[in-house]
């Protein structure tokens, strides 16, 4: 057993799970910089330009104050994860950011993904972590629930700042998505009345509405605690609801980032409420990460594969990322016999199901 150990392959493995032990230290390093707001110290209107640790702690915090050794060290770990570039130099670290770390800077709008970072990390949903394996033992209660003492939406909702984050997280998200989304795919010709369920504060309705001036009237539809923080939108009704109830009526409904946390028989239920409010041959347009078949190792599966598990950690242990063939089979089995997909961006995929 000592010779064995020193063969390469030992000495790979026990360095791989040593990585994989320790990965919590990578998301953690993530939100730390996010809270501490480091992409945008060093973005500079678009500046950019590679700073050192001491040079961006004073944009941090009050002069004088901080660790700018500590503050490096997240920096190192997260330039290995390409959030940041490292430039050597007569034994000076910099940092600059890469397109990744672009994602984190504030845009005129006050959104980024550093608010999804933030929203993931929040305590009630840390307490869930450690619970992971109770999903195996009893998968009728969530990690969440059994951390928190009731379901994540209702959590958040009876939460001010918890409620006004998921919104942020979700705009922050959604938003250079749906700019993505709307260059190619062009499935709203001929909706008058377009309907958005779950659709959070109204941006990917807003969008759709300024690039289709066709579509006449949108409705957003999301929980009434929801809808009552959203802004006022030129040509947008904002309708509280449960959409396990009803589902307001439309040309076409719209739907981004839903069915994903709900289980099989749930998601049918949706879709059966979306069937019953649209006409005949109407569209359900839904946008959800969907998983590949086969489990590589590639920067999109892992993406995919770990949303999944925080899914079923966060959500509902039931609820999923699903295949494009689950999801098609879940419509074929509420009445939507017809099914396109579109691959338009790297994490959702497009998913058109018509009456
Ligand atoms: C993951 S978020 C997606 C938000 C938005 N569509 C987007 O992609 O940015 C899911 C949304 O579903 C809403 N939701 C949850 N339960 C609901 C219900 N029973 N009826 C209507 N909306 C609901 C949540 O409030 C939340 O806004």
């Amino acid at each position: 057993m000592m010779e064995e150990e020193g063969t390469e392959s030992r000495k790979q493995a026990r360095l791989a799970i040593m990585e994989l032990a320790n990965m919590i230290s990578v998301p953690m390093a993530l939100n730390a910089v996010v809270r501490l707001n480091v992409a945008d110290a060093i973005w500079q209107s678009g500046a950019n330009a590679p700073l050192s640790a001491a040079q961006i702690l004073p944009h941090l915090l009050p002069a004088g104050a901080g660790d700018a050794e500590n503050l490096q060290r997240l920096l190192r770990i997260l330039s290995s994860y390409g959030v940041f570039h490292e430039h050597l130099a007569a034994g000076e670290r910099k940092y600059s950011l890469t397109e990744v770390g672009k994602t984190l800077v504030t845009d005129d709008q006050g959104l980024s993904y550093g608010h999804y970072v933030l929203q993931h990390h929040q305590d009630a949903l840390m307490r869930a972590w450690p619970l992971v394996h109770e999903a195996v033992v009893d998968p009728t209660m969530e990690p969440f629930e059994r951390a928190n003492g009731e379901g994540a939406y209702g959590y958040y909702l009876k939460q001010p700042e918890m409620n006004e984050l998921m919104l942020r997280a979700m705009s922050g998200v959604s938003v250079p998505f749906m700019k993505a989304m709307l260059e190619g795919y062009d499935g709203f010709q001929g909706v008058e009345k377009l309907v958005d369920v779950g659709g959070s504060g109204g941006d990917c309705l807003r969008m759709i509405l300024q690039k289709h001036p066709t579509i006449k009237e949108g409705i957003n539809f999301d929980l009434p605690e929801v809808v009552a923080k959203a802004p006022q939108i030129q040509c947008v009704t904002h309708v509280g609801g449960d959409m396990f109830k009803s589902i307001p009526q439309g040309d076409a409904i719209f739907m981004k980032w839903v069915l994903t946390t709900w289980t099989d028989e749930e998601c049918k239920h949706i879709m059966q409420k979306c069937h019953e409010a649209l006409p005949e041959g109407g569209k359900l347009i839904a946008c959800e990460p969907v998983l590949p078949e086969h489990s590589d190792e590639s920067h999109r599966t892992r993406a995919l594969l770990e949303g999944d598990i925080f899914v079923m950690t966060i959500y509902r242990a039931k609820g999923k990322h699903r295949t494009e063939e689950q999801f098609k089979q879940l419509a074929i089995s509420v009445g939507f016999p017809h099914f396109r997909s579109f691959h338009v961006d790297h994490f959702y995929t497009l998913l058109e199901f018509q009456k």
